[in-house]
């Protein structure tokens, strides 16, 4: 899997101004990528992009040498989006009854739900879960469709730091043994240079600034205490708030 972004830019139709202008990225298989920026800096709209939902003015989205369209990424809004008349296994099944051809069987998906921590949830309703559970169900989801590449939109931005912290290593673990390429958005810098291979910094009116974390792998979570993740933190918030870095 080879994604590449070139000269990408879009403009909302009632906005003077593009949202998205001139990106260029390029991703490999199996890399953890995170989008920060202030809010309103266009993270959405990138990813909504790259989903195929918004199609840009200018430039283009291969993935594979194919430029890519709606379907050929797995994608987690930011907000969770479950329906609340389906329970979790038929909310997460949603994505097999819609593609037919896929041969994800009931019994495949338990044993997920299980590794999710959700075992036992199956017939629950969504609103009988906790934030944590639903954005696990969501994310689930989104894995399930078998998409090589997964588009998360601030998966974890609504959960408390104890919940957010052990979503982060569930992550981390599923990442590692799926090998999925993760594009990761967050306003959390911490959480970005805990999780990330490369962070993405989107500005408005400035061109995108590409940042390697370059700490080794597996990470335990106290990494976030040590000198050079702190640097790290230090210098993105530097970066995004234009002090010199
Ligand atoms: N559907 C839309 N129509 C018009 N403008 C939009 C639409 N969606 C987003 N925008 C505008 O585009 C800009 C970027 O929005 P976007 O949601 O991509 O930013 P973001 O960085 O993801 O923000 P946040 O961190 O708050 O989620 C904002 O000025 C927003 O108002």
């Amino acid at each position: 899997m080879t994604l590449i972004i070139k000269n990408l830019s879009y403009t909302y139709p009632n906005h003077k101004k593009p949202t998205i202008s001139e990106v260029h990225v390029t991703v490999k298989k199996g890399e953890f990528i995170s989008l920060i920026g202030k809010s309103g800096s266009g993270k959405s709209t990138l990813l909504k992009l790259i989903t195929g939902i918004l199609y840009q003015d200018a430039g283009d989205i291969k993935l594979n040498d194919r430029s890519i369209t709606l379907g050929d990424v797995g994608y987690m809004p930011q907000q969770d989006l479950l329906l609340p008349w389906r329970t979790v296994l038929e909310n997460i099944m949603l994505p097999v009854e819609i593609q037919k051809n896929s041969h994800l069987t009931r019994e495949e998906v338990r044993k997920w739900l299980e590794r999710a921590g959700l075992a036992g949830y199956e017939q629950a309703y969504p609103n009988q879960l906790s934030g944590g559970m639903r954005q696990r169900v969501s994310f689930l989801r989104a894995m399930i469709t078998g998409k090589d590449l997964l588009l998360l939109d601030e998966p974890f931005g609504a959960l408390d730091s104890f919940t957010k912290k052990e979503m982060q290593t569930w992550l981390l673990s599923i990442w590692r043994d799926s090998k999925k390429t993760i594009f990761f958005i967050t306003h959390d810098l911490e959480e970005a240079c805990y999780l990330s291979d490369r962070i993405l910094l989107l500005k408005p009116d400035h061109p995108m600034e590409e940042i390697v974390v370059g700490l080794p792998r597996p990470r335990p979570s106290d990494i976030v205490y040590t000198s050079k993740l702190v640097e790290l933190r230090h210098k993105l918030e530097k970066k995004m708030t234009d002090e010199k870095p």
